[in-house]
């Protein structure tokens, strides 16, 4: 079986900043493996899952996703790819504000034709999604996704991320806003949900309480040099 995440001589610096370098000789993570990230803050986390997702490229070494190199592919390619394999939850969620929260669910299964297939009823595995996520169903269909709180915002970025169930799940900081109480059955909640999908779920927050729920916990210092200077 393919490794979900496998980079292999990474080096990535941002495009004309000379302050932040990352260099990863290896780095695997096992299909169906639940791997916890964390890292002081700058020390790249948020760059590792860019480079992942193939929105950022790195000047050398290869990134490959269940077998996919993600170099071979061309940028629109690239995007696609990520689209149907990858659910995503961003830091700052990036959700669409106008949007009902079952739009902004449902949009990433208009570019992936496969997960798609996947999802069948949409609409219902949308609803079937947010129910396990805690999220009643009358806030996710009337709603325009900026009155929902913060919390609620982050559980519709996780149900976007699952829908369909794409083999990898990548997820910057998703309890950031959550209290500590909720942070925990939050995470349960994407654990459960990332098992029902048979899915990776590589993982980055700053609260190391968090670490005993998965199969690995990696602190980016360890596997990468990190070079940083002037910040
Ligand atoms: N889009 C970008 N363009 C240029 N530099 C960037 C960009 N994103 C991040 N950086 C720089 O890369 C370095 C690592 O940032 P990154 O966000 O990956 O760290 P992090 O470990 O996720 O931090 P935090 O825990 O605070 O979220 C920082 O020096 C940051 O300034």
């Amino acid at each position: 079986m393919n490794a979900a995440v496998k980079m292999t001589d990474v080096a990535f610096a941002w495009r004309g900043q000379t302050t932040f370098s990352l260099a990863l000789p290896d780095l695997t993570v096992a299909a169906g493996e639940k791997l916890f990230v964390l890292g002081e803050s700058g020390s790249g986390k948020s760059t590792l899952l860019s480079l992942m997702c193939g929105i950022t490229t790195p000047q050398s070494g290869k990134i490959e996703i269940d077998g996919t190199t993600l170099s071979d592919l061309r940028p629109a390619q690239r995007d696609r790819f990520r689209a149907e394999n990858i659910g995503v939850i961003f830091q700052m969620f990036n959700l669409l504000p106008y949007a009902s929260p079952i739009e902004n669910i449902v949009l990433p299964l208009a570019f992936a034709p496969n997960r798609a297939k996947q999802a069948g009823d949409q609409t219902a595995e949308a609803l079937r999604l947010t129910k396990a996520l805690g999220l009643p169903e009358t806030l996710v269909t009337r709603a325009r996704t900026t009155e929902l709180s913060i919390g609620q915002q982050q559980r519709v970025a996780a149900a976007r991320a699952l829908i369909g169930k794409p083999r990898l799940i990548i997820a910057d900081e998703p309890t950031s806003s959550l209290d500590a109480n909720t942070q925990e059955a939050f995470v349960d909640l994407l654990m459960e949900q990332t098992a029902a999908a048979d899915a990776s779920l590589i993982m980055v927050s700053h609260d190391a309480r968090l670490a005993d729920r998965f199969d690995r916990a990696l602190d980016l210092s360890e596997v990468a040099q990190v070079s940083r200077s002037g910040t």
